[in-house]
């Protein structure tokens, strides 16, 4: 990599969870709060359509020329785990093209509980669940849930409607992460906001000063991260072959 390379190289974070639970709302949230202390761009993956892209656009929430949309045509998994070239190379001419960027968010197509992103693709993530998906979701576990950066609980000024006790839910989440950072939020309610946007600023504070490791959440996540890297997996062994963690 060139210095000029680096120097353009922004912290690119990741939005995945199920189909609905809010992430073009998050992302949303995301710019229209830091969008003045930092240099933002989007890319979102819907499989067919734009959809995604139009709905940040028409939210006004940043330039328009700054979201962009990877139409995958196939699996949305795939396009951020498996052969993440598409993204990358979106990504790219995204920093490029508005040098110099902080963060790009990468929002992926709604999946299901088993769709996390590539850390060839992405520096760090966020998961998000809902409480409208129902309680026990967060205790079901997967790699989204147990190992992203952040798992955001979100809507929770829903809960009462939808019969969900969301401090439940939220402990259920932090037994199911081995004490990972656990985010109850509602656009509806400033302190769950800035409590996103603080998060935010800390991962981007610790990728910029090199303290930030990007983890695998997996599902086929091998267990040695290289001779310099002593982190583990949580799931109480660390053996040296690959198996599916769900
Ligand atoms: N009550 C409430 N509704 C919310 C909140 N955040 C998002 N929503 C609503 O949830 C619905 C889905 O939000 P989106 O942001 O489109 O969800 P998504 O995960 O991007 O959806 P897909 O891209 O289709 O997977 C929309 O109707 C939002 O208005 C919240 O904090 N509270």
């Amino acid at each position: 990599m060139t210095d000029e390379t680096k120097s353009h190289r922004a912290l690119r974070l990741g939005v995945a969870g199920p189909v609905g639970t809010g992430k073009s709302s998050v992302i949303a949230t995301i710019c229209r709060q830091l969008r003045d202390e930092f240099a933002l761009g989007v890319v979102t993956n819907d499989i067919y359509t734009d959809e995604d892209t139009r709905f940040l656009k028409s939210a006004g929430v940043l330039p328009e020329e700054r979201i962009r949309a990877v139409e995958t045509g196939a699996c949305p998994h795939t396009a951020i785990r498996d052969d993440v070239t598409m993204n990358l190379m979106a990504v790219e001419d995204m920093e490029r093209d508005f040098a110099p960027l902080d963060i790009v968010l990468v929002e992926s197509g709604g999946d299901n509980l088993t769709a996390t992103f590539s850390p060839a693709l992405v520096d760090a993530q966020l998961f998000v669940l809902d409480v409208a998906g129902g309680g026990d979701v967060a205790r079901k576990g997967g790699p989204g849930i147990a190992r992203a950066d952040l798992l955001v609980i979100n809507k929770i000024d829903l809960g009462p409607h939808v019969d969900v006790d969301v401090d439940r839910m939220v402990a259920d989440a932090e037994a199911a992460r081995h004490g990972a950072p656990v985010l109850a939020l509602s656009r509806h309610r400033p302190e769950t906001v800035a409590a996103l946007c603080d998060w935010v600023r800390a991962i981007h504070g610790s990728w910029a000063n090199g303290s930030h490791t990007p983890i695998d959440p997996g599902p086929m996540a091998p267990h040695h991260h290289g001779p310099k890297d002593d982190h583990t997996h949580a799931h109480g062994h660390s053996h040296p072959h690959h198996h599916p963690h769900d």
